[in-house]
């Protein structure tokens, strides 16, 4: 063993072989000494696959501990016998677990287990990675995790603990948790009741809904402490200081998949525990200068209103509510007008119809992130809100409005509804879907789960904004920007019976991240970064064996 600044090297047994296993200030390396005596004499190059070879970040070790090393093995007879012998001379053991890349950005949980000649040896081991460990200080050490019971197929609970709390208690990170008894439990325990200081991290698990739920909590408390109303359109509100970890257990989980390229609870706990950080824009969204609501996915008026309507009174159904209700959606073919004004975005990189995606380290976030941030150090940022002649108004007959705040890309849609969308540029995606026919509007939504462009019809356009504002036609001219609830749902109400009238109803619901609004009449706008999740934006491809060889 040499022991040098910053660097260990011992010759331990791994399995049945002898490896030379290495920390240096950055990696784990274990080489099987067998394997690299051949590679120096024919220079072929390393074979991975076999585990002859590995290199792993010291940031993706999740602990390390000291094994009892026994020679009760599971495995056969053979093996038994050989660790019966390699165990006379390698008597102690030490145990890492690390993140693995699987299929389908998964990442997993593997185990090493390396055996070492003396207990000495094997504790210095132990005790240099945990040192090691110890100086990552992006690591959320005390979590408070609130599970909603019903979300998804109901299964949070049991995924919660059969999965990721074995996770969080090897990992040493410690817990408080609180099982949801009723809708907004989260937000309301969050916003007045938790004391915030004692945690790392706020986890939620559940859907988008109970995401939602979270972000409400927390940006209510963080904008209270800091004396912002959230009511005024124009307030500059505060990012929020405690990551959110989200544990996929919804029907959608768009922000999850969103976020990660899946929707995986063991791959979310582990973005959890290695204290991954990804920013994230939220919109607000105010009626009549009275703030309604945060949104950080969907915001959609007509068809995924009108799904998300009907759906919610088959909750019962679990995640199929959405394709029933998407189904019968779809043949009532309902379109709606009105007027929808926008604030392009200016000035920053990218566009709605661009060939790349936001992935990890996203170059366009963190490019126009900093322009936002010059603009608010320079207080230019309500530059463009004055100059109106910017606005663009749009007028017309809309099968959807849709604005993505981020891809929202999910299991239904893997590219998402806007895939260019970015998670954390400060911009939003504003999709228009014009009145026309059922076979072309199809074709419009079939093409967000195959390869073809679903912008690529006369019918649909798509703008990056800040801001927009929709006003629907019978609001139009009105003070009063809104009917009473009772009106407004007469009014739905005798259309909808009516079919054969072939009118559609004067009004929808603005689906915010899977909530209903109650208003038609709705001002958006877009908030750079005010919220970070523990997560790292989709990595471009699994990690290959040549990134290994020029990582030592
Ligand atoms: C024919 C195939 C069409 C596939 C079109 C799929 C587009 C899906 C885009 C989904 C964007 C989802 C944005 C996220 C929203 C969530 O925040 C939000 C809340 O999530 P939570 O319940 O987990 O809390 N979720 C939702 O609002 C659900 C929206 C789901 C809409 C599904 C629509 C299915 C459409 C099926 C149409 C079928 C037509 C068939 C005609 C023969
Ligand atoms: N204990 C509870 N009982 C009833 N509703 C709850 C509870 N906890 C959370 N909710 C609400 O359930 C709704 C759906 O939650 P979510 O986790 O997003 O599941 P889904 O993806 O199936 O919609 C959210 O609006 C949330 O506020
Ligand atoms: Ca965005």
């Amino acid at each position: 063993m040499e022991k040098q600044t910053g660097l260990l090297l011992s010759h331990l047994l791994l399995k049945n072989s002898v490896f030379e296993v290495t920390l240096n200030c950055s990696h784990l390396v274990w080489k099987d000494l067998a394997t690299k005596k051949k590679q120096t004499s024919n220079s072929i190059h390393h074979t991975f696959k076999d585990g002859s070879f590995k290199c792993i970040p010291v940031s993706e070790i999740i602990a390390v501990q000291e094994t009892e090393v026994d020679a009760g093995s599971k495995d056969d007879g053979k093996w038994q016998k050989m660790s019966l012998k390699a165990n006379e001379s390698y008597p102690f053991g030490f145990t890492v677990s690390y993140v693995e890349r699987a299929s389908r950005h998964c990442w997993r949980c593997a185990d090493v287990t390396f055996h070492c000649p003396n207990g000495t040896l094997c504790l210095q081991w132990v005790q240099t990675i945990q040192e090691r460990l110890a100086l990552l200080t992006n690591r959320p050490k005390s979590l408070l995790v609130y599970i909603n019971p019903y979300g998804g197929k109901r299964q949070g609970k049991r995924i919660y603990e059969k999965r990721v709390a074995p996770l969080f208690s090897r990992a040493s990170i410690s817990t408080h948790v609180i099982v949801t008894e009723y809708a907004n439990h989260a937000r309301d325990h969050l916003r007045t009741t938790a004391d915030l200081d004692k945690y790392d991290g706020v986890v939620c698990v559940g859907g988008d809904g109970m995401f939602s739920e979270i972000v409400h909590g927390l940006m209510a408390r963080t904008q209270m402490e800091f004396g912002v109303d959230p009511n005024f359109p124009n307030a500059k509100l505060m990012p929020c200081q405690l990551r959110i970890g989200v544990i996929p257990a919804g029907s959608t989980d768009c922000i999850c998949y969103a976020t990660m390229g899946t929707n995986d609870p063991v791959t979310s706990s582990l973005h959890i525990i290695i204290g991954d950080s990804q920013p994230m824009d939220i919109c607000t969204v105010h009626h009549n200068n009275t703030f309604l609501r945060y949104s950080v996915s969907l915001l959609g008026y007509g068809f995924y209103g009108d799904v998300l309507t009907d759906s919610e009174r088959k909750r019962w159904m679990g995640p199929a509510r959405y394709d029933i209700s998407g189904f019968k959606t779809f043949l009532t073919h309902h379109h709606y007008e009105g007027t929808v004004s926008f604030l392009p975005a200016t000035n920053i990189l990218g566009t709605p119809r661009d060939k790349t995606r936001c992935t990890a380290g996203c170059y366009i976030c963190q490019h126009n992130s900093q322009i936002h941030s010059v603009k608010k150090l320079e207080n230019k940022e309500d530059e463009d809100i004055s100059d109106s002649g910017e606005w663009k108004v749009i007028r017309g007959k809309f099968l959807a409005i849709n604005a993505a705040n981020m891809s929202c890309a999910c299991p239904r849609s893997p590219k998402g509804l806007s895939p260019a969308a970015h998670l954390a540029d400060g911009t939003a995606d504003l999709i228009l879907v014009r009145k026309c026919s059922r076979f072309n509007f199809l074709r419009h939504l079939l093409r967000h789960a195959n390869k073809d462009d679903q912008f690529d019809l006369t019918f649909v356009e798509v703008h990056r904004v800040k801001q927009f504002r929709f006003t629907p036609r019978h609001c139009e001219g009105d003070s009063e920007l809104n009917l009473t609830e009772s009106g407004k749902r007469l009014f739905s109400h005798i259309c909808k019976d009516h079919p054969a009238c072939g009118c559609s109803p004067a009004y929808s619901n603005w689906n915010c991240d899977g909530e209903i609004l109650p208003h038609a009449a709705i001002d958006v706008r877009v908030h750079c970064q005010l919220i970070k999740l523990f997560a790292r934006g989709i990595e471009e491809q699994p990690i290959f064996e040549s990134f290994h060889t020029s990582a030592v």
